[in-house]
């Protein structure tokens, strides 16, 4: 009897939390056989939300927090969990969402957006623990591995999704600070020996206030602190603005606001001031009165407006339009409701929003409903030069051809809140003029910034054995594929300097003989792997987190049209297995589309691609040979439904997310009949094949009339379980001949 195997699976929000009701029915009832138990936990924003706050509801109303829980099991050895993509909450979503549960029933505090009291202030700090990047970093304990599976690969060559032509005249262009910024600012140190820092602000007067306190530090652990300079900021803003209206191309801003949560608001806040400036300096006090917080986006102050007398906002409507009609024109996110990128901070996320604009001839939609070429700005120039570099290349080689280009898959330093993804709670917007320094518990100044009031400091960490684990994984993966890995460090940046020296020492810890590894800065980087691409070879990119974000929607997006596409694995450091379901998001727009005419388009490749190295996780881990053939058969049934095109449709009634599940289910109980490893499990699917195939198009047809009406789950952040279950499990035979599985 092999040892009882469990995998738990998340349930999350939005369009993967949809499918979720669809697939896991299929995916337990295929397993159940083999005894391998599959057990749900409740990540999404509501139920994180409620986790937070179990004095104010009823009993039957209190959820247990899901998340630390997984959080500790990421930890052990035995942990084996799928990860779907979750909401990484801005305020105005989480804002939304807590009016939601209030409608609900649930006695929910609002957000104190100020607060006022003790309560208040602690309402805010357990709200603040669920926005933003929440779920993953407290799951990622360890590196992460991300590339397209060679079927993946194989069929965006034959089944090219469409790419924008580029031309050489394109006007579009990235601009990022060349002072005052996080990069440039940056001082960097390795620690020697385990102990702790605080950070201290003195201020010009002599005055000492303590920013965070006894961070424990450990030995060969890289630390860095940095600023942004606001003065440099607001500058570097006003003359792009004025830039992108001189060359009469869109302003675009790209930042990455739900994981940067700290810095990066702020920096969106300035932003939207420097573009509105002639409103701000009139209206001050207006909106200080109805609380505009310009952090949460200008559509804050869009909302807030309503609350002042009629001819008050008539006067602040008419110079918002003077405003819009004068500064450079602005890119939109939806220019039918005059959705602007300035709107709310996590409309526009970087890691997707570039390489949607690469993919689209580096063009963004215009308030006229049309697209045109922008600027992109990225203010902090620690990373933006890939941007620029890909744009170059295009400008020069034309768009990429998805049915040549090589793949770029990535190994990304992650474990343990690596890097800037981890620096949230050592970022901090100074007061007064003066100076920050991190001091060692010895009372040595390890780094020292001058500040003035308004500026971003921060402080990352990265550990040294994420670190080594990192380096082993990259020559692992540049061993099992013969491609040359590329580490993307910046040997004049302060950061990858130390980490440069680390590198160098664990590398040769391997056997690297015949290995083709180099450190290339970010852009000579995306030079070289581009240059590859396009003659249609494969590279790996071996890169800090905030990179191993970019790169794996960028290759993605260019290669295969979406990320959601992407094998995406995180080998635990403790030996457990952390499967996240493609490298994008959970695509809000895809849901619109469910309720407005019943046809849901998400794609659920990447949870099939998931599930199948779970089970080969757990075949290995628990020698369980069981779940290594259910691995290979669902990896079969993959290939097959790949082939045969069988991914949704983005047209209504068409093949859509459940009928595509539905194949899955066909495929894989074909694959399980066919073998001849395992006697009883080819006994129970036989029969099984031959119902779902007997059956095809009878199912397919009571999936198609769930499609073409709009459709009532019963909530977008907490929609009624009963509801979707109906909507996502429409086809009784489908649901009775799963249920018959023993
Ligand atoms: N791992 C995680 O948990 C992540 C979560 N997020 C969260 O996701 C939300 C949206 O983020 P955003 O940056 O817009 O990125 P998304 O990756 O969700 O969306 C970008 C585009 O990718 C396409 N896409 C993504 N996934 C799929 C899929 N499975 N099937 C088909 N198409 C897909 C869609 O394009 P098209 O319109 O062409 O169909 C979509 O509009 C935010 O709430 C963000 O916080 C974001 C990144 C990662
Ligand atoms: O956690 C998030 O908010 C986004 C994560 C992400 O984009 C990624 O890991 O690629
Ligand atoms: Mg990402």
């Amino acid at each position: 009897m092999t040892k009882a195997a469990k995998i738990i699976y998340t349930k999350t929000d939005e369009a993967p939390a949809l499918a979720t009701q669809s697939l896991l029915p299929i995916i337990k009832a295929f397993t159940a056989p083999s005894n391998i138990v599959i057990e749900t936990r409740d990540i999404s924003l509501a139920a994180r939300i409620l986790a937070q706050f179990p004095e104010y509801l009823r009993d039957n109303q209190k959820v247990n927090d899901a998340l630390t829980e997984l959080g500790e099991l990421a930890k052990q050895p035995e942990a084996n969990i799928i990860k779907l993509p979750n909401i990484s909450a801005s305020v105005p979503q989480l804002i939304e969402a807590i009016s939601e549960l209030q409608a609900k029933g649930f006695n929910l505090p609002d957000y104190p957006e100020d607060p006022q009291n003790a309560e208040e202030k602690m309402v805010k700090t357990s709200y603040d623990k669920v926005k933003g990047s929440a779920v993953n970093p407290v799951l990622r304990e360890g590196n992460s591995d991300r590339r397209a599976p060679k079927a993946v690969k194989n069929y965006a060559k034959k089944n090219p999704h469409s790419m924008g032509e580029w031309s050489s005249n394109s006007k579009t262009e990235v601009a990022t600070m060349s002072k005052g910024d996080f990069m440039h600012n940056e001082k960097s140190v390795t620690i020697k020996g385990d102990g702790s820092v605080n950070v201290v602000l003195t201020k010009t007067d002599g005055a000492k206030t303590v920013l965070k306190e006894k961070i424990t530090v450990l030995n060969g652990e890289i630390i860095d602190a940095t600023k942004m300079n606001k003065k440099a900021l607001i500058t570097f803003l006003d003359n792009e603005i004025k830039e992108a209206k001189d060359k009469g191309i869109l302003f675009s801003l790209h930042m990455k606001a739900t994981m940067m949560k700290v810095s990066d608001p702020i920096i969106f806040g300035h932003a939207v001031e420097v573009y509105f400036k002639d409103l701000f300096k009139k209206y001050s006090t207006e909106f200080d009165t109805i609380g505009v917080d310009v952090r949460n986006g200008f559509g804050d102050l869009v909302s807030k407006i309503e609350e002042l007398p009629a001819e008050k906002q008539d006067v602040i409507n008419a110079a918002i339009k003077k405003i819009l009609s004068e500064n450079a024109s602005l890119a939109m996110v939806n220019s039918d409701k005059g959705i602007t990128n300035l709107h709310v901070p996590s409309d526009v996320i970087i890691d997707a929003s570039m390489p949607a604009m690469i993919r689209n001839s580096g063009q963004m939609w215009g308030a006229d409903g049309k697209s045109h070429d922008t600027l992109a700005v990225i203010p902090d120039s620690s990373y933006a030069g890939i941007y620029s570099a890909t744009i170059n290349f295009c400008k020069k080689h034309g768009a990429f051809d998805p049915t040549t280009m090589g793949t770029v898959s990535n190994v990304g330093l992650m474990a343990q809140k690596a890097e800037e993804y981890g620096s949230h709670d050592k970022t901090f917007e100074i007061p007064a003029n003066g100076k920050v320094s991190v001091i060692d518990d010895k009372g040595m100044t390890l780094m020292e910034h001058t500040v003035e009031q308004g500026d971003i400091w921060r402080m990352c960490q990265v550990k040294d054995l994420p670190i080594q684990d990192w380096v082993k994984l990259a020559v692992n993966r540049a061993r099992a594929t013969n491609w040359p890995a590329i580490f993307w460090l910046d040997e004049n940046r302060a950061h990858d300097a130390e980490l440069i020296k680390k590198v160098k020492t664990y590398l040769p810890q391997h056997n690297i003989e015949g290995l083709d590894i180099k450190i290339l800065s970010p852009e000579k980087a995306t030079e070289y792997t581009l240059e590859r691409v396009k003659a249609g070879k494969d590279t790996i990119s071996v890169s800090g987190n905030v990179l191993r974000d970019y790169l794996t929607d960028l290759f993605p997006i260019l290669e295969l049209g979406t990320s959601a596409k992407m094998l995406s694995i995180v080998p635990l450091m403790n030996g457990g297995g952390l499967f996240e379901t493609g490298a994008g998001g959970s695509a809000p727009k895809h849901v619109q589309q469910f309720m407005e005419e019943g046809h849901l388009r998400w794609d659920s490749l990447g949870e099939f691609l998931a599930i199948g190295v779970s089970l080969e996780h757990l075949g290995e881990t628990f020698n369980n040979p069981k779940a290594t053939l259910l691995s290979e058969t669902i990896d079969d049934a993959t290939e097959k439904l790949l082939e045969n095109n069988q991914g949704p449709s983005r047209k209504v009634n068409e093949l859509d997310n459940r009928g595509s599940h539905f194949y899955l289910a066909l495929y894989w109980a074909e694959a399980l009949a066919n073998q001849n490893k395992d006697e009883m499990l080819k006994n129970r699917f036989a029969p099984v094949y031959k119902k779902l195939n007997e059956n095809k198009e009878k199912i397919l047809q009571e999936l198609l009339q769930a499609q073409g009406h709009p459709v009532d789950i019963g909530g977008y952040y907490e929609p009624t379980d009963k509801l979707v279950v109906s909507q996502m499990r429409p086809s009784d035979t489908l649901n009775r001949i799963l249920s018959e599985i023993k």
